[in-house]
């Protein structure tokens, strides 16, 4: 097993971070492009694995999608081969066969798509025979399992001949990456009603458009982490925007509480130490993926603090419940499930001098406990795990000094 080492730095002096580009963004914008008559002028295109797979896919059209573990690749790229109508199996990791997807696939059969489920009734891998003749242009569906099956339908619905009336049922979660699905539609022509529990798009063409992607906000959080957990130092990251499509963004709000203060100037955003407010709750519903994020930063500051909204974390990458409880555990952290879905994070009492971090096949494992070197010499195991999302995160750490 690969392992890296990070030794221990308290403190450092101003340092700019290339940030890499969203994935959410960039992989909503190929499908949308792929679906555009004409030209689009796509730019800043995410370097992670996740959208290298979807460009990839998207021009060799292979027969068999292989999606590695690109949760939105695989969900989004499971509606635009019906969409288009083509014989495609979709496939991925072990991980990627145990995340759920039948929500997805019973609303693209009602709506008159051919798919079977080749080998797990409700996951993949599947096998997409299109979707000849619309049947019909309501459907419901569950809001609170993911909503990439929600964002997967709306890219699709201008294409459709009868559109799409989506009845979203339940609880929402992640809603903050629906609105960035309409969002990005709008801006590439498209228009869309909202109206209580019901998205209408109806068939139109998406207009031929430049996109810029904007710097990934998931991915800035770890530096946030970093800079709360740091005794001294400064940071600068590049190409964030402080009215942006991430519902990540939300880490600036609550690093105002943790003790790290945001400035947008120069096409980015300052960073800066200032003293903690402190923080007792966060409902990470819309932003389950900072999640871990705060947690290792709330064990490492000292920060008790409870967490709810993170119903969604079970079918990740990894658990990622489950794989928090085991590593905050290893520098004498917990995470302690209160009552259902309300979690305490009860910080660190004791640093080891060193720890070993297990990271589960999730690139926000690695990612999330890399704050710790603040406080002690780190060991993660299998860090090319980042790929996934930020393949240069730990080139962007040596530039820490
Ligand atoms: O649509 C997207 O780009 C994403 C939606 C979220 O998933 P869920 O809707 O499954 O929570 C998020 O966790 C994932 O990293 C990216
Ligand atoms: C959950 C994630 O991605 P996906 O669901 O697209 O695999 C993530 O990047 O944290």
């Amino acid at each position: 097993m690969k392992t890296l080492v990070l030794n221990q730095t308290s403190s450092f002096t101003s340092t700019k971070i290339p940030l890499p580009a969203s994935k959410s963004e960039s992989n909503r914008a190929l499908i949308i492009d792929a679906l555009t008559n004409g030209e689009n002028k796509l730019s800043n295109l995410a370097e992670a694995r996740d959208t290298q797979t979807m460009i990839r896919l998207l021009k060799e059209n292979p027969p068999v999608y292989d999606v590695l573990d690109a949760g939105t690749t695989m969900r989004f790229l499971t509606a635009y081969a019906a969409a288009t109508d083509q014989n495609k199996v979709l496939t991925g990791t072990a991980r990627m066969c145990e995340r759920p997807i039948g929500i997805l696939v019973e609303a693209l059969k009602e709506l008159g798509a051919d798919i079977h489920y080749m080998n797990v009734e409700g996951y993949p891998p599947l096998a997409v025979h299109g979707l000849k003749n619309q049947l019909k242009n309501r459907v419901s569906v569950r809001g609170d399992v993911s909503s990439q099956y929600i964002s997967a339908l709306l890219m699709i619905a201008p294409v459709l001949p009868l559109g799409i009336e989506l009845e979203l049922q339940g609880k929402i979660g992640s809603r903050t990456y629906i609105e960035m699905t309409l969002e990005l539609m709008r801006s590439f022509g498209v228009s869309y009603s909202w109206e209580g529990n019901v998205i209408k798009v109806e068939a139109q063409d998406y207009k031929p458009t430049k996109f810029a992607v904007e710097s990934d906000w998931s991915g800035a959080s770890y530096w946030y982490s970093l800079l709360a957990c740091a005794d001294k130092g400064e940071l600068f990251l590049e190409g964030l925007k402080e009215n942006s499509l991430q519902g990540d963004s939300k880490i600036v709000d609550i690093m105002e509480f943790l003790g790290v203060r945001s400035e947008f100037k120069d096409g980015g955003v300052h960073l800066t130490k200032q003293p903690v407010k402190g923080l007792d709750h966060w409902d990470f519903t819309h932003c389950p993926d900072i999640a871990q994020t705060v947690a290792v930063t709330c064990a490492i500051i000292g920060q008790k603090m409870d967490f709810s909204g993170l119903e969604s974390l079970r079918i990740k990458e990894t658990d990622r419940i489950f794989a928090l409880q085991e590593e905050l555990g290893r520098f004498n952290a917990e995470f302690l499930e209160q009552e259902e879905e309300l979690f305490t994070l009860i910080p660190s009492v004791k640093m080891p001098s060193e720890v070993q971090i297990k990271t589960y096949d999730d690139h926000r494992m690695a990612m999330a406990f890399m704050p710790l070197m603040t406080k002690t010499q780190v060991i993660v195991e299998d860090p090319e795990v980042v790929n996934k999302s930020y393949p240069s995160f730990w080139k962007h750490v040596d530039l820490i000094k």
